[in-house]
């Protein structure tokens, strides 16, 4: 997508040097647009730690260039391995992260190790590709859904939690790709932007991002969701996900099992985009099976952004002393997703649904 007129992606190789990795500091967005460069495992492995960068697809497509990196220092099947295993430990919910390592193991392992370094940086641009393309279907598949919502020139209100825009991916997004097409196709859309604490990847990266796109947004408390719902003030709702298991249940951000709850009781569309790298076929149960992170309780504690004269600084919200949990992720059951867009088209959320667009997947 474009900054300032200027396309980019969420991650590339360093031109001026060939091998060293960029991606956005999203610690700093949108009061800073810092680029950090990355120049081993070490680096990838804080990045994706200190949510420097965050989002499913994104997470995995940057760990494969994290295994590239570790190569370059020492391409033996035993650093191969210990990379592999390190990174895979950064994050536990977003299946995109072992998907990526898994397929870089599997496109080096068999290598000589002289060889793996040059296969390795092809095969985690293969996999950046892969999710730009991927991306842009799945908003092909999206948009007929706001075209549908859209009544005789009538505004269509979406809502969405946390961030799933082209900053979460190597470009276009999940849940946001949709919206960009439809906004580009000229339909009038709106977007109710969840702030999503304890982050607040909504107010901070998806309001930033439909402002740069120049789609019309308003950033939201959490809690406001439901009574813009009662209030038929939300057409569709539309939101990423980090792993979807093979029955259809939805991992994503904490707080979207409450959106898709408010969504069912008052008859408004509960949509959920993801790539074919979200899909975990070997889960059934996602409220029983899918490990939720837990963060640092200081995220809910804490919040950082900017002062009035500029400086970006973290304040305490919470009272002294009162320890805090903080819970990153939250399961949506199945029965209350309207359905599943992907870049195959869009199914119910439901095993049949997603074998008859992935017969291949076991
Ligand atoms: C394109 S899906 C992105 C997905 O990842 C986010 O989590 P985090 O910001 O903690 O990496 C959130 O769950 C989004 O829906």
């Amino acid at each position: 997508m474009k900054i300032d007129g200027i396309p980019y992606r969420s991650v590339w190789v360093e031109p001026g040097d060939g091998w060293s990795i960029r991606i956005f500091d999203q610690t700093r967005l949108p009061w800073a647009l810092d680029i950090l460069r990355l120049t081993d495992a070490v680096q990838v492995a804080q990045a994706i730690r200190s949510m420097q960068v965050r989002g499913a697809p994104l997470i995995g497509a940057v760990a494969a260039y994290g295994v590239a990196l570790a190569l370059r220092q020492d391409a033996s099947t035993e650093n191969l391995e210990r990379v592999v295993t390190e990174l895979g430990a950064t994050r536990p919910t977003a299946i995109n992260l072992r998907w990526a390592l898994a397929r870089m193991r599997a496109a080096l392992h068999n290598l000589p190790p002289g060889e793996r370094v040059a296969a390795a940086y092809a095969e985690a641009a293969a996999i950046c590709d892969d999710d730009a393309e991927t991306c842009r279907r799945i908003g092909e598949n999206g948009l007929p859904l706001i075209k549908a919502a859209a009544r005789a020139g009538k505004c269509v209100n979406i809502l969405t939690h946390c961030n799933a825009g082209w900053i979460a991916t190597v470009d276009w997004g999940t849940a946001l790709a949709p919206i960009y097409m439809a906004h580009d196709a000229g339909l009038p859309v709106h977007v109710w932007v969840d702030e999503t604490r304890p982050r607040n990847q909504g107010a901070a990266l998806t309001a930033w991002e439909l402002g740069s796109h120049g789609v019309p947004h308003t950033v939201i408390a959490d809690n406001a969701g439901g009574h813009l719902m009662q209030h038929g003030q939300v057409d569709l709702v539309i939101v990423g996900t980090d792993r979807v298991t093979r029955n259809g249940d939805v991992a994503n951000k904490i707080g979207t099992y409450l959106k898709a709850l408010a969504a069912r009781d008052n008859g408004v569309p509960f949509w959920v985009a993801l790539p074919h790298s979200t899909l975990d076929m070997s889960v059934a149960d996602g409220v029983a099976e899918i490990p939720i992170e837990e963060r640092d309780g200081a995220e809910v504690t804490d919040l950082t952004g900017r002062t009035a004269d500029g400086r970006i600084e973290t304040i305490r919200v919470a009272a002294a002393g009162s320890p805090a949990a903080n819970p990153a992720f939250d399961v949506t059951p199945a029965r209350l997703v309207t359905g599943l867009i992907t870049e195959r088209g869009r199914c119910d959320a439901s095993e049949a649904g997603l074998r008859a667009l992935y017969p291949e997947k076991g």
